[in-house]
């Protein structure tokens, strides 16, 4: 069931938490919304599930008007980052309760819901467990019940608010792979929320950026960290470090000094240059932007340096470890790759990206 946002808005009293949004879930897919505290991914998750009046704007699921549809109808299944199972009931009758209290028309037979909760236990991987009760269960396992909960009355879309966020790192990576898992085998249409980026980029087919209460960019894992749309999307995702530079006639300017960037830019004017940490190369200072070693410490397999250029300006350098870079060294900078952003926010050249993104120069 494919999904359709058309000019979302959303106000509570006069603060903004949406502001026009527009988006296409495609069907089957499973979307990340992802970006920082208060910037709307609740606010537009519960407005797809129907839980908060949208101030302006239109939702679809496929053809059918959603936001005309009550919220029981919607045929929506919902995941809660502290979804209270019942306590009282066993999991096997938290997980068929959808269908137990169907009307009686539309109600299967016991012995039909017995067997849909069955195979879901096979599907959640808890097969064996289904006489206990939630407090016999460890966090992770809970949310695994409340999933296969939700998706008992089959539905349309399936939608998720931060499921793994009040659970430790280890368990939140294995359900990770366990919701991947799920999905190659289930397809049902999936909106996340989380603010974990490592989550939204290891888990979805693509994911929505979003900055108070705007999306900044809707893109695959690889095109929002390799090509990120806006400087919020180069500051957000991923490390970075950013320099204020001018653009003057094709070359940009750290100051008085040019930066090596390798070919010239059109444009003109004050601009934010971004590199990622693992995109310096180091040498000697005349060869390139000098600066002075702050620190150098361990980072995963190799080092991280902190690199005064002058002026205020540090950039964050990843340094192999057989590169001899020690503190109160002297070296040069050049950016093999970078994103430079013109003051209205567009972006002056794309990166060279792992998957080509839309190359060419901004007239
Ligand atoms: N019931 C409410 N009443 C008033 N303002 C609200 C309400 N719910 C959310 N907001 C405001 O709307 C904005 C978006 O909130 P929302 O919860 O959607 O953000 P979020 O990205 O999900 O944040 P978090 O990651 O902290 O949950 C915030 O400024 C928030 O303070």
């Amino acid at each position: 069931m494919e999904i359709q946002i058309r000019d979302l808005a959303k106000d509570y009293g006069t603060v903004p938490a949406l502001h026009s949004v527009d988006l296409d879930v495609k069907s089957g897919e499973l979307l990340a919304l992802l970006g920082p505290s208060g910037s709307g991914k609740t606010t537009l998750l519960r407005s797809i599930a129907g839980l908060e009046q949208a101030s302006r704007g239109k939702i679809f699921f496929g053809e059918e008007e959603a936001s005309a549809t009550p919220v029981r109808e919607r045929g929506v299944g919902f995941v809660f980052q502290h979804y209270a199972l019942f306590k009282h009931m066993t999991v096997a009758e938290n997980i068929g309760f959808g269908l137990s209290v169907r009307p009686r028309a539309k109600r299967p037979p016991k012995a039909a819901i017995r067997e849909r909760v069955l195979s879901l236990l096979d599907l959640v991987r808890l097969k064996g467990l289904e006489d206990r009760y939630p407090a016999q269960l460890s966090g992770g396992q809970r949310q695994r019940v409340a999933l296969a909960r939700a998706l008992a009355v089959d539905p349309k879309v399936l939608l998720l608010d931060e499921p793994f966020g009040a659970l430790d790192a280890k368990v939140r990576k294995e359900l990770r792979k366990w919701l991947r898992e799920i999905h190659e085998e289930t397809h049902y249409t999936t909106v996340f929320v989380t603010h974990d980026q490592e989550e939204a980029l290891e888990l979805a087919d693509r994911v929505v950026v979003l900055d108070k209460g705007r999306i900044e960019q809707v893109g695959t894992p690889d095109e929002v960290y390799d090509a990120p749309a806006t400087p919020f999307v180069f500051a957000f995702i991923g490390d970075s470090s950013e320099l204020p530079v001018t653009v003057d006639q094709g070359r940009v300017w750290l100051y008085d000094r040019a930066v090596p960037l390798g070919l010239d830019v059109v444009g003109h004017g004050p601009a934010r240059l971004f590199v990622r940490p693992q995109h310096w190369e180091v040498g000697a200072p005349a060869n390139g932007l000098a600066g002075v070693v702050r620190s150098v410490l361990r980072h995963g397999p190799g080092r991280r340096a902190e690199v005064e250029l002058g002026a205020g300006v540090s950039v964050t350098v990843d340094v192999s470890d057989d590169h001899a870079v020690r503190t109160g060294d002297r070296i040069g900078l050049k950016p093999s790759r970078w994103r430079l952003f013109l003051a209205d926010g567009q972006a002056v050249a794309p990166i060279p990206a792992r998957r080509p993104a839309a190359s060419g120069f901004r007239a």
